[in-house]
Protein backbone atom coordinates (compact mmCIF):
# COMPACT_ATOMS: atom_id res chain seq x y z
CA UNK A 1 0.00 0.00 0.00
CA UNK A 2 2.49 2.40 0.88
CA UNK A 3 4.93 0.89 -1.24
CA UNK A 4 2.10 1.87 -4.52
CA UNK A 5 1.77 5.27 -3.05
CA UNK A 6 5.73 6.39 -3.34
CA UNK A 7 6.39 4.49 -6.39
CA UNK A 8 3.61 6.53 -7.66
CA UNK A 9 4.69 9.78 -6.25
CA UNK A 10 7.91 8.54 -8.06
CA UNK A 11 6.87 8.10 -11.00
CA UNK A 12 4.93 11.48 -11.06
CA UNK A 13 7.95 13.69 -10.01
CA UNK A 14 9.56 12.20 -12.68
CA UNK A 15 7.23 14.05 -15.24
CA UNK A 16 5.62 13.51 -17.89
CA UNK A 17 5.78 9.31 -19.58
CA UNK A 18 8.12 8.82 -22.03
CA UNK A 19 7.77 7.04 -25.45
CA UNK A 20 9.81 4.25 -26.90
CA UNK A 21 10.68 4.10 -30.57
CA UNK A 22 10.80 0.54 -31.79
CA UNK A 23 10.95 -1.28 -34.89
CA UNK A 24 13.23 -2.24 -38.48
CA UNK A 25 15.82 -0.42 -38.75
CA UNK A 26 14.92 1.33 -42.06
CA UNK A 27 11.19 1.52 -40.92
CA UNK A 28 11.42 5.57 -40.49
CA UNK A 29 12.11 5.42 -36.41
CA UNK A 30 14.82 8.53 -36.75
CA UNK A 31 12.67 10.47 -39.55
CA UNK A 32 9.71 10.61 -37.21
CA UNK A 33 11.04 11.36 -34.02
CA UNK A 34 13.48 14.11 -35.86
CA UNK A 35 10.20 15.58 -36.86
CA UNK A 36 8.25 15.41 -33.43
CA UNK A 37 11.48 17.20 -31.69
CA UNK A 38 11.34 19.67 -34.77
CA UNK A 39 7.72 20.39 -34.15
CA UNK A 40 7.50 20.01 -30.31
CA UNK A 41 10.76 22.55 -29.16
CA UNK A 42 10.30 21.88 -25.11
CA UNK A 43 7.65 19.22 -25.85
CA UNK A 44 10.09 16.24 -26.28
CA UNK A 45 13.54 15.60 -25.68
CA UNK A 46 15.82 12.70 -27.15
CA UNK A 47 17.72 9.75 -25.16
CA UNK A 48 20.98 10.08 -26.76
CA UNK A 49 22.27 6.21 -26.51
CA UNK A 50 25.91 5.23 -26.73
CA UNK A 51 26.96 2.63 -29.38
CA UNK A 52 29.84 0.94 -30.24
CA UNK A 53 29.16 1.68 -34.31
CA UNK A 54 30.82 4.02 -36.39
CA UNK A 55 29.31 7.57 -36.96
CA UNK A 56 27.32 8.07 -40.41
CA UNK A 57 28.31 11.26 -42.71
CA UNK A 58 26.11 13.93 -40.82
CA UNK A 59 25.51 12.23 -37.15
CA UNK A 60 27.01 13.95 -34.17
CA UNK A 61 28.74 12.60 -31.46
CA UNK A 62 26.35 13.60 -28.22
CA UNK A 63 23.41 14.91 -30.09
CA UNK A 64 22.39 11.08 -32.58
CA UNK A 65 24.73 8.87 -30.22
CA UNK A 66 27.64 8.96 -27.87
CA UNK A 67 30.15 7.47 -30.07
CA UNK A 68 32.01 4.86 -27.51
CA UNK A 69 34.40 2.14 -28.01
CA UNK A 70 33.16 -1.34 -26.84
CA UNK A 71 35.96 -1.72 -24.12
CA UNK A 72 34.26 1.74 -22.81
CA UNK A 73 30.82 0.19 -23.00
CA UNK A 74 31.84 -2.73 -21.50
CA UNK A 75 33.13 -0.87 -18.78
CA UNK A 76 29.87 1.36 -18.66
CA UNK A 77 27.84 -1.60 -18.47
CA UNK A 78 29.87 -3.40 -15.86
CA UNK A 79 29.61 0.00 -13.52
CA UNK A 80 25.80 0.10 -13.65
CA UNK A 81 25.25 3.66 -15.96
CA UNK A 82 23.05 1.55 -18.00
CA UNK A 83 19.43 1.00 -17.51
CA UNK A 84 19.24 -1.53 -20.60
CA UNK A 85 21.74 -2.52 -23.41
CA UNK A 86 22.11 -4.39 -26.18
CA UNK A 87 23.76 -6.12 -29.48
CA UNK A 88 22.39 -5.41 -32.63
CA UNK A 89 24.00 -6.12 -36.09
CA UNK A 90 27.22 -6.36 -34.82
CA UNK A 91 27.35 -3.37 -32.57
CA UNK A 92 26.46 -2.66 -28.78
CA UNK A 93 23.93 0.24 -28.01
CA UNK A 94 22.76 0.75 -24.84
CA UNK A 95 20.37 3.86 -22.74
CA UNK A 96 22.28 5.09 -19.62
CA UNK A 97 20.94 6.63 -16.70
CA UNK A 98 22.45 9.36 -17.39
CA UNK A 99 20.66 10.47 -21.11
CA UNK A 100 17.17 9.67 -19.77
CA UNK A 101 17.96 11.68 -16.67
CA UNK A 102 19.33 14.61 -19.24
CA UNK A 103 15.63 15.07 -20.57
CA UNK A 104 13.30 14.27 -17.23
CA UNK A 105 15.44 16.68 -15.38
CA UNK A 106 13.66 19.12 -18.32
CA UNK A 107 10.42 18.27 -17.61
CA UNK A 108 10.40 16.87 -20.96
CA UNK A 109 9.07 14.04 -22.42
CA UNK A 110 11.90 11.37 -23.25
CA UNK A 111 11.94 9.95 -26.32
CA UNK A 112 14.11 6.39 -26.81
CA UNK A 113 14.75 4.70 -29.83
CA UNK A 114 15.41 1.58 -29.39
CA UNK A 115 15.56 -2.21 -30.49
CA UNK A 116 13.10 -5.11 -29.33
CA UNK A 117 15.96 -6.14 -26.68
CA UNK A 118 15.81 -3.10 -25.46
CA UNK A 119 12.08 -2.85 -25.44
CA UNK A 120 11.94 -6.09 -23.43
CA UNK A 121 14.40 -4.80 -20.74
CA UNK A 122 12.52 -1.13 -20.09
CA UNK A 123 9.32 -3.68 -19.69
CA UNK A 124 10.83 -4.62 -16.37
CA UNK A 125 11.99 -0.98 -15.31
CA UNK A 126 10.03 1.50 -13.96
CA UNK A 127 10.00 3.93 -16.59
CA UNK A 128 6.19 3.16 -17.88
CA UNK A 129 7.03 4.79 -21.41
CA UNK A 130 4.29 4.76 -24.33
CA UNK A 131 5.47 1.97 -26.80
CA UNK A 132 4.98 3.34 -30.16
CA UNK A 133 6.06 0.41 -32.96
CA UNK A 134 6.99 2.16 -36.60
CA UNK A 135 6.83 -0.60 -39.44
CA UNK A 136 7.38 -0.61 -42.93
CA UNK A 137 4.52 -1.75 -45.85
CA UNK A 138 6.37 -4.68 -46.51
CA UNK A 139 9.77 -6.25 -46.82
CA UNK A 140 10.14 -5.01 -50.39
CA UNK A 141 9.71 -1.36 -49.36
CA UNK A 142 12.00 -2.07 -46.18
CA UNK A 143 14.77 -3.34 -48.54
CA UNK A 144 14.44 -0.43 -51.06
CA UNK A 145 14.70 2.23 -48.36
CA UNK A 146 17.54 1.14 -46.22
CA UNK A 147 19.65 0.86 -49.68
CA UNK A 148 18.46 4.26 -50.91
CA UNK A 149 19.62 5.26 -47.62
CA UNK A 150 23.40 4.28 -48.54
CA UNK A 151 24.43 3.90 -44.97
CA UNK A 152 24.52 0.20 -44.57
CA UNK A 153 27.24 -2.17 -46.47
CA UNK A 154 25.97 -5.32 -48.21
CA UNK A 155 26.56 -7.38 -45.23
CA UNK A 156 25.38 -5.11 -42.55
CA UNK A 157 21.86 -4.90 -44.52
CA UNK A 158 21.24 -8.22 -45.03
CA UNK A 159 21.78 -8.75 -41.03
CA UNK A 160 19.22 -5.54 -40.80
CA UNK A 161 16.97 -7.50 -42.97
CA UNK A 162 16.95 -10.62 -41.09
CA UNK A 163 16.48 -9.00 -38.18
CA UNK A 164 13.17 -6.96 -39.35
CA UNK A 165 11.61 -9.97 -39.98
CA UNK A 166 11.62 -11.01 -36.15
CA UNK A 167 10.99 -7.60 -35.17
CA UNK A 168 7.72 -7.37 -37.36
CA UNK A 169 6.54 -10.77 -35.50
CA UNK A 170 7.20 -9.52 -32.27
CA UNK A 171 5.14 -6.05 -33.23
CA UNK A 172 1.95 -8.55 -34.04
CA UNK A 173 2.39 -9.83 -30.88
CA UNK A 174 -0.76 -9.07 -28.96
CA UNK A 175 -0.11 -6.24 -25.68
CA UNK A 176 3.89 -5.39 -26.80
CA UNK A 177 2.95 -1.70 -28.31
CA UNK A 178 0.05 0.55 -27.28
CA UNK A 179 0.12 1.70 -30.91
CA UNK A 180 1.38 0.19 -34.07
CA UNK A 181 1.84 2.44 -36.77
CA UNK A 182 2.62 1.65 -40.25
CA UNK A 183 5.14 3.94 -42.10
CA UNK A 184 3.59 4.02 -45.58
CA UNK A 185 3.14 7.67 -46.43
CA UNK A 186 5.43 9.88 -44.47
CA UNK A 187 2.58 12.48 -43.57
CA UNK A 188 -0.15 10.16 -42.58
CA UNK A 189 2.14 8.03 -40.44
CA UNK A 190 3.27 11.13 -38.67
CA UNK A 191 -0.45 12.77 -38.39
CA UNK A 192 -1.17 9.21 -36.62
CA UNK A 193 1.45 9.03 -34.28
CA UNK A 194 0.97 12.63 -33.19
CA UNK A 195 -2.62 11.51 -32.63
CA UNK A 196 -1.39 8.32 -30.42
CA UNK A 197 0.76 11.47 -28.51
CA UNK A 198 -1.83 13.82 -28.39
CA UNK A 199 -2.80 13.73 -24.36
CA UNK A 200 0.81 13.65 -23.13
CA UNK A 201 1.96 16.76 -25.04
CA UNK A 202 -1.17 18.40 -24.01
CA UNK A 203 -0.18 17.50 -20.48
CA UNK A 204 3.50 18.96 -20.66
CA UNK A 205 2.04 22.18 -22.36
CA UNK A 206 -0.24 23.03 -19.94
CA UNK A 207 2.39 22.29 -17.19
CA UNK A 208 4.48 24.89 -19.41
CA UNK A 209 1.91 27.40 -19.03
CA UNK A 210 1.13 27.36 -15.40
N1 LIG B 1 18.46 -1.65 -27.09
C1 LIG B 1 18.84 -0.51 -27.67
N2 LIG B 1 18.71 -0.37 -29.00
C2 LIG B 1 19.12 0.81 -29.54
C3 LIG B 1 19.64 1.87 -28.78
N3 LIG B 1 19.94 2.91 -29.61
C4 LIG B 1 19.59 2.49 -30.83
N4 LIG B 1 19.09 1.24 -30.82
C5 LIG B 1 18.56 0.42 -31.92
O1 LIG B 1 19.65 -0.10 -32.65
C6 LIG B 1 19.21 -0.36 -33.98
C7 LIG B 1 20.24 0.16 -34.95
O2 LIG B 1 20.33 1.56 -34.87
P1 LIG B 1 21.21 2.37 -35.92
O3 LIG B 1 22.55 1.74 -36.05
O4 LIG B 1 21.16 3.80 -35.57
O5 LIG B 1 20.50 2.05 -37.31
P2 LIG B 1 19.09 2.43 -37.96
O6 LIG B 1 18.01 2.01 -37.00
O7 LIG B 1 19.08 1.64 -39.19
O8 LIG B 1 19.11 3.92 -38.19
C8 LIG B 1 17.83 0.29 -34.11
O9 LIG B 1 16.86 -0.74 -34.00
C9 LIG B 1 17.76 1.21 -32.92
O10 LIG B 1 16.41 1.35 -32.47
C10 LIG B 1 19.75 1.67 -27.37
O11 LIG B 1 20.19 2.52 -26.60
N5 LIG B 1 19.35 0.47 -26.89
N1 LIG C 1 7.29 7.21 -45.44
C1 LIG C 1 8.44 7.18 -46.08
N2 LIG C 1 8.47 7.10 -47.41
C2 LIG C 1 9.65 7.04 -48.08
N3 LIG C 1 10.87 7.04 -47.49
C3 LIG C 1 10.91 7.11 -46.15
C4 LIG C 1 9.71 7.18 -45.37
N4 LIG C 1 10.06 7.24 -44.08
C5 LIG C 1 11.40 7.21 -44.03
N5 LIG C 1 11.92 7.14 -45.27
C6 LIG C 1 13.34 7.04 -45.65
O1 LIG C 1 13.72 5.69 -45.36
C7 LIG C 1 15.04 5.63 -44.84
C8 LIG C 1 14.98 4.95 -43.47
O2 LIG C 1 14.37 5.83 -42.53
P1 LIG C 1 15.02 6.09 -41.10
O3 LIG C 1 14.23 7.18 -40.46
O4 LIG C 1 16.49 6.26 -41.22
O5 LIG C 1 14.69 4.68 -40.41
P2 LIG C 1 15.12 4.07 -39.00
O6 LIG C 1 15.49 5.21 -38.11
O7 LIG C 1 13.90 3.35 -38.54
O8 LIG C 1 16.26 3.14 -39.29
C9 LIG C 1 15.56 7.04 -44.78
O9 LIG C 1 16.38 7.29 -45.91
C10 LIG C 1 14.28 7.90 -44.83
O10 LIG C 1 14.51 9.15 -45.44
Amino acid sequence: MYLRFFSRVSSVMAGPRPVVFSGPSGAGKSTLLKKLLKEFDGVFGFSVSHTTRKPRPGEENGKDYHYVSREDMVAGIANGEFIESAEFSGNMYGTSKAAVQAVQAQNLICILDIDMQGVKSIKKTNLNPIYVSIQPPSMDVLEKRLRARQTESEESLHKRLQTALVEMEFSKEAGQFDVVIVNDNLDEAYEKLKAALLQEIQKVKNTTKA
